[in-house]
């Protein structure tokens, strides 16, 4: 069966050189592949196509040496001309990411055909309606956020006046409630964030420096991982005797 009818976003690594404080992009996929994360993407405005082509491949590598080519989707952020170099080369990468400015999700659609994913970010401006009405035909998923605002992705969020638009817990549910495709949120996302972030019914989070930044990447993605997968199986009546054994 194509990965796109099954994938899981519910642990969603977002990574580039320029992330890692000069560790290995490779060396921490493979922490976050080991702790459980479900979807990697491949995303830097610094490296060139060929050093994007080489992460990608790395990044396929690492998948395909836990066993987990199957369950764990490798996406590259913009460059489709990045990933048809990489699948020409015989590369495992699973589909992209774009957004409102990059190259049109009809065109991504077309070039990797039926079997990729595609991930959309979702309009800032009034998001409730856009949502709602936008033609999803091409699309798999929405990424939607930012939490908290980020220096990560400064311009995360930055609606039409120039000002960042944080989304609330409750906007979130909301937004949950009237995509007709799963939504993963990010941006800002810390551990502290994950167990309301759980309950508001979307399908998964997106972090960069909540592991990429962090002193011992294995245990963050480890603790994300394990707290979402808490909170997001239960209801509200369980969380108090669940969170005495987190
Ligand atoms: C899962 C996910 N969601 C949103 C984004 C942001 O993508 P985009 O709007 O194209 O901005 P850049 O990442 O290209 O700066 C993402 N990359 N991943
Ligand atoms: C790629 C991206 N898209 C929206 S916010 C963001 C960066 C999130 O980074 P962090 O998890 O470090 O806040
Ligand atoms: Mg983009």
């Amino acid at each position: 069966m194509s990965i796109r009818k099954k994938f899981d976003l519910s642990a969603y690594f977002v990574v580039g050189p320029e992330n890692t404080k000069g560790r290995s992009v490779a060396m921490i996929i493979k922490d976050v592949v080991e702790a459980g994360f479900t979807c990697i993407q491949i995303r830097s405005k610094v490296a060139s196509a060929r050093e994007l082509i080489q992460l990608t491949r790395e990044a396929s590598e690492v998948i395909a040496q836990a066993g987990k080519s199957d369950e764990v989707v490798l996406l590259v952020d913009d460059r489709l001309d990045v990933i048809l170099a990489a699948k020409q080369q015989g590369i495992k990468v699973d589909g992209i990411h774009v957004g409102q400015d990059d190259i049109p999700v009809e065109v991504c659609r077309e070039y990797l055909g039926e079997d990729s994913i595609i991930g959309l970010s979702a309009r800032t401006h009034d998001i409730f309606e856009y949502i709602k009405t936008v033609d999803v035909s091409q699309i798999d998923y929405f990424g939607v956020g930012p939490l908290h605002e980020t220096m990560t992705k400064p311009d995360c969020g930055v609606d039409l006046d120039g000002k960042v638009i944080t989304r609330s817990f409750e906007e979130i549910s909301k937004i949950a409630q009237i995509s007709p495709v799963p939504v993963v949120v990010g941006g800002g996302v810390k551990l502290i964030d994950i167990p309301q972030l759980a309950q508001t019914g979307v399908d998964g989070f997106f972090v960069v420096s909540a592991v990429s930044e962090a002193d011992d990447p294995k245990q963050a993605a480890v603790d994300l991982v394990k707290t979402w997968k808490l909170y997001a199986t239960v209801g509200c009546k369980d969380l108090i005797e669940k969170q005495v054994k987190l």
